[in-house]
């Protein structure tokens, strides 16, 4: 994964100290594109172990439209408990806007796989998880939020856009906030997995994940962990074998995923800013 840790020595050489909502403070950069070719192996980091189970278990949990922590609690999946109210709501996040866009009944996922199927050359297949209607006031806590009808925290990964060309398919996100330790490794799976999954339901042959920031930085507490990470030598890519029967890209199941060849460093702590 070079292109991961080239943006780790970006973030280190050329970020600015900038302060930030959660306090911690961040070196950080503005603006920056990662691409990696999907046909070459599945992109999780191997500088250090990537919890892939907690990956899977978020990214089918989007695709069914909850918004409740219970289904990831129910799985031993911890990584959205700090956001969420007591009865485990985190308000209309990335589920919500992916399935029923504003409660408008937009189905946009259902929307992109139609017109992959039926207009491949479409340059308007979009999905936004950005609704402006349902910013959080930062000035109130997540589960008042929740409790107002808003975000408990506006999405970073927030708009994507699919692309087919010689029967490869293609996605290209925007991450307008992106924790580089943390957050990317998972965002990066996650969406390449996204776009595998749409693939197969399309047939259509892997093509790229392009993989496009906004500010994207480091957390002071992470500097150490980036560091260890950048002495290590990267491993080779695992392969990722999903189920090859599912059709519809509403059906997969935890079990129709596994990751094979995965033999990254030892998984390396840090604390998660809130
Ligand atoms: N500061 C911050 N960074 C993030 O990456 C982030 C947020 N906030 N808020 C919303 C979601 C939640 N995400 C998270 C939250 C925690 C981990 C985390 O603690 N990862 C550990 C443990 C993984 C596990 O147990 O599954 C890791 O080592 O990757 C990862 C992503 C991504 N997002
Ligand atoms: O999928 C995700 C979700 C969140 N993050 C990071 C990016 C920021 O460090 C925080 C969100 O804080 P904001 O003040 O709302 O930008 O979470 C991520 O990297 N990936």
């Amino acid at each position: 994964m070079k292109q991961y840790l080239d943006l780790v020595k970006e973030v280190l050489e050329k970020g600015v100290q900038k302060g930030d909502r959660t306090g911690t403070g961040t070196k950080s950069i503005f603006g920056y594109q990662m691409r990696f070719d999907l046909s070459e192996g599945f992109p999780l980091v191997t500088t250090k172990k990537v919890h892939l189970k907690s990956i899977i278990h978020e990214l089918l949990w989007f695709l069914k439209g909850d918004t409740n922590i219970k289904y990831l609690k129910d799985n031993g999946v911890r990584i959205w408990d700090e956001w969420a109210d007591e009865n485990g709501d985190l308000g209309p996040v990335y589920g919500y806007q992916w399935r029923n866009w504003n409660g408008e009944g937009i189905d946009q996922i259902k929307e992109v796989i139609e017109t992959l199927k039926g207009n491949p050359t479409s340059r308007r297949i979009m999905v936004t998880a950005w609704n402006p209607s349902v910013m959080p006031d930062t000035s109130v806590s997540f589960a008042e939020n929740v409790a107002n009808g808003k975000a408990a925290l506006p999405p970073c990964h927030s708009f994507f856009q699919f692309y087919v060309s010689d029967g490869k398919l293609s996605c290209q996100l925007y991450q307008r906030s992106a924790d580089v330790f943390l957050g990317v490794p998972f965002n990066i799976a996650s969406y390449a997995l996204l776009t595998m999954m749409v693939a197969q339901v399309c047939d259509l042959e892997y093509g790229d994940f392009v993989h496009t920031f906004g500010d994207v930085h480091i957390y002071n507490n992470h500097i150490d962990q980036v560091n260890l990470q950048l002495s290590r030598e990267p491993k080779k890519l695992p392969k990722m074998l999903i189920n090859s029967e599912v059709k519809d890209i509403f059906e997969f199941k935890f079990e129709d995923f596994s990751l094979v060849d995965y033999d990254p460093h030892p998984a390396i702590k840090g604390q998660v800013s809130v």
